[in-house]
C-alpha cells in the first residue's frame, strides 16, 4: 500500500484566494477532490464550508454534459472518470465506488443564462430570484453582456467564467478550481483569475483554492500551498512560496548543467 497523501495540513482563511502548486503527480488534484468530497481519505480531519463547488480544468466538461442539478459537480467528476474508463477506482489508500447506473444522457444548455441558472432548479426559487442571481453572478465574472449567447460560441476563458458564475449563483462558499487556465491564452488566463478575485471581493465570504502550475499566477493569490510527493512542504504567503519554488527550480537547473 502506497499512500498518495501524507502530512497534508493546511488552513485557508475565509474570503481568500489561495493557490496550490507542486510537481506533476504530487497529489494536488487528489487533495482538491478530497476537499470537494469526491474522495474519502482513510485518515485525517477535514472541514470545508458549504455549499462548495468544483470547477473543471476543461470548461467543456462543466458546461455541456457534466453539470447536473442534484449534485452537479460530483456527478460530473464521476462521469468523467467513467468516460475515462476507470469505473471502479481502487487506490492504495483511497477508494471510490462509482454506482452501476450508467448516466449517458447529454444535457445541452443553449444559452449562458440557462447554463448559469441550471443548478438553481433544485432550490425552489421564483423566476425573478433566479434571474437576479444569474445576473449578479454573470456581473461578478464580467460576462453580463453574454446572457443570451449560446455557450458553444464562447472562448475557453469565457466558458470558464460562465462555469464559475454557475457556482456563484448557487451561493457557494468554497470554490475548488482545478488548473482552470491550462488551456487558455494569456489574456483569458488573466481574465479568469481576475473574475475569481472580483467575486471574492464582492462576496467577501467566498474562499477559493486554485490548483496551478503557473508561477506567475501567484501574484494574484493571498496565500499558497506547495506540495511534493504527497506532502505539504510549505504554505503561507504567496511571495515566499514563489521565491521558494524559484530557488528550487534554479538549483535543479544548476545540477543539470553541472
Ligand atoms: N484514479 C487513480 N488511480 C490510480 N492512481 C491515481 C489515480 N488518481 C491519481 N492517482 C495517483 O495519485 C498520485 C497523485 O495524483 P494527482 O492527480 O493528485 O497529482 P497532481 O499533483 O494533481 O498531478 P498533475 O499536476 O500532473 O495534475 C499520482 O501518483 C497518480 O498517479
Amino acid at each position: 500500500m502506497v499512500p498518495i497523501l501524507k502530512d497534508c495540513s493546511i488552513r485557508i482563511p475565509s474570503g481568500q484566494l489561495w493557490m496550490l502548486l507542486g510537481p506533476n503527480g504530487c497529489g494536488k488534484s487528489t487533495l482538491l477532490k478530497i476537499l470537494a468530497g469526491l474522495l474519502t481519505p482513510t485518515n485525517g480531519a477535514l472541514y470545508v464550508r458549504r455549499p462548495k463547488s468544483y470547477v473543471f480544468q476543461n470548461p467543456d466538461h462543466q458546461t455541456n454534459e457534466l453539470r447536473f442539478p442534484a449534485n452537479g459537480f460530483c456527478l460530473g467528476v464521476l462521469m468523467m472518470e467513467m468516460l475515462c474508463g476507470s469505473r471502479f477506482l481502487k487506490e492504495t489508500n483511497l477508494s471510490l465506488q462509482i454506482p452501476e447506473a450508467s448516466l449517458t444522457m447529454q444535457v445541452v444548455m443553449p444559452t449562458v443564462e440557462a447554463d448559469v441558472a441550471f443548478g438553481l432548479g433544485r432550490l425552489n426559487l421564483t423566476n425573478s430570484e433566479v434571474r437576479s442571481r444569474v445576473s449578479k453572478a454573470l456581473e461578478a465574472v464580467g460576462m453580463s453582456e453574454y446572457l443570451q449567447r449560446p455557450v458553444q460560441t464562447l472562448s475557453g476563458g469565457q466558458k470558464q467564467r460562465v462555469a464559475i458564475a454557475g457556482a456563484l449563483a448557487e451561493a457557494c462558499k468554497v470554490l475548488l478550481l482545478d488548473e482552470l487556465t491550462t488551456f487558455l491564452d494569456e489574456s483569458d488566463q488573466i481574465g479568469v483569475i481576475k473574475a475569481v478575485q472580483n467575486l471574492l471581493d464582492i462576496s467577501g465570504e467566498v474562499t477559493a483554492l486554485w490548483v496551478t502550475h503557473r508561477l506567475e499566477e501567484l501574484e494574484y493569490a493571498d496565500g499558497a500551498v506547495y506540495m511534493e510527493d504527497g506532502r505539504v512542504i510549505m504554505h503561507g504567503d504567496a511571495a515566499s512560496i514563489n521565491k521558494f519554488i524559484k530557488a528550487k527550480q534554479s538549483s535543479y537547473i544548476d545540477r543539470i548543467n553541472s
